[in-house]
């Protein structure tokens, strides 16, 4: 179980070297258990103290979808600032790697704190961490979430029900570019408690001719019963 684990222990738990070999074949992958479904209960539950959350989001009025989440002010509740710190690290290596095949630039800095001191000096300030919920008929449209020119390629999202118990349908989803051809698609369902680590933007993809940028959306089929609850991490913060 992972309850009276340290976060750092719940993260590293996770085969990363397997992890890294379905993200670079997919754009996306699913970590182990990091919550138990108490814990998921308990941060599920924080979407009712509306102190904690500096703007709510109606997904139907921005035609995002249907469904509505809320960010976090920057006072993030324990659990969630630590397995976002445990994950940069994890994750950083992996940015690198994608940066240097696609021959971009890899801005980010060993620390997390000093990625997002950077982030807030070029006007990206306000927290960028989500708390989702998705009742009958909800879904989210396919998107990036990109807020300027500060972006971290990599995101996590946890599932906090579960799939087929608390929930059906609300699949995640992601769509993959290829460079001339037809788009493809795939479909995960996140455990309860799992992360699911998938792409921002773009990822390097193999052609014959070397890496291709293979530009990525994401979002989630529709909820066809129950609640579907989730928390998003980026790693860049907001305009
Ligand atoms: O609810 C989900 O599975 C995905 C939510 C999302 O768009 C995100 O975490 O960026
Ligand atoms: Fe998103």
């Amino acid at each position: 179980m992972t309850d009276n684990l340290p976060y750092a222990k719940r993260v590293a738990q996770t085969d990363w070297a397997a992890l890294a070999g379905q993200l670079n074949e997919h754009g996306n992958a699913l970590t182990g258990p990091l919550l138990s479904p108490a814990e998921c209960l308990e941060i599920a539950a924080l979407y009712e103290e509306p102190d904690r959350f500096r703007t709510t989001v109606d997904m139907a009025r921005h035609r995002f979808g249907s469904g509505q989440y809320r960010y976090f002010t920057h006072e993030l509740p324990g659990p969630i600032r630590e397995l976002r710190d445990e994950f940069y690290p994890r994750l950083l290596p992996i940015a690198r790697d994608w940066a240097a095949k696609l021959g971009q630039p890899a801005p980010w800095p060993d620390s997390l704190q000093d990625w997002l001191r950077r982030c807030h000096e070029a006007g990206q300030s306000r927290s960028a961490q989500i708390l989702l919920r998705y009742g009958p008929g909800d879904w989210n449209a396919l998107h990036r979430d990109v807020f300027g020119d500060m972006l971290f390629p990599l995101q996590v999202v946890i599932g906090l029900d579960a799939p087929g118990v608390d929930f059906t349908g609300g699949e995640f989803l992601m769509t993959e570019q290829r460079p001339r051809a037809q788009t493809r698609g795939s479909a995960v369902v996140v455990p309860q408690g799992h992360g699911l680590v998938f792409t921002t933007r773009d990822r390097p993809v193999e052609t014959r001719r070397g890496w291709s940028n293979g530009p990525m959306r994401h979002g989630v089929s529709v909820v066809r019963s129950g609640l579907r609850r989730t928390l998003g991490l980026v790693f860049h913060d907001a305009a």
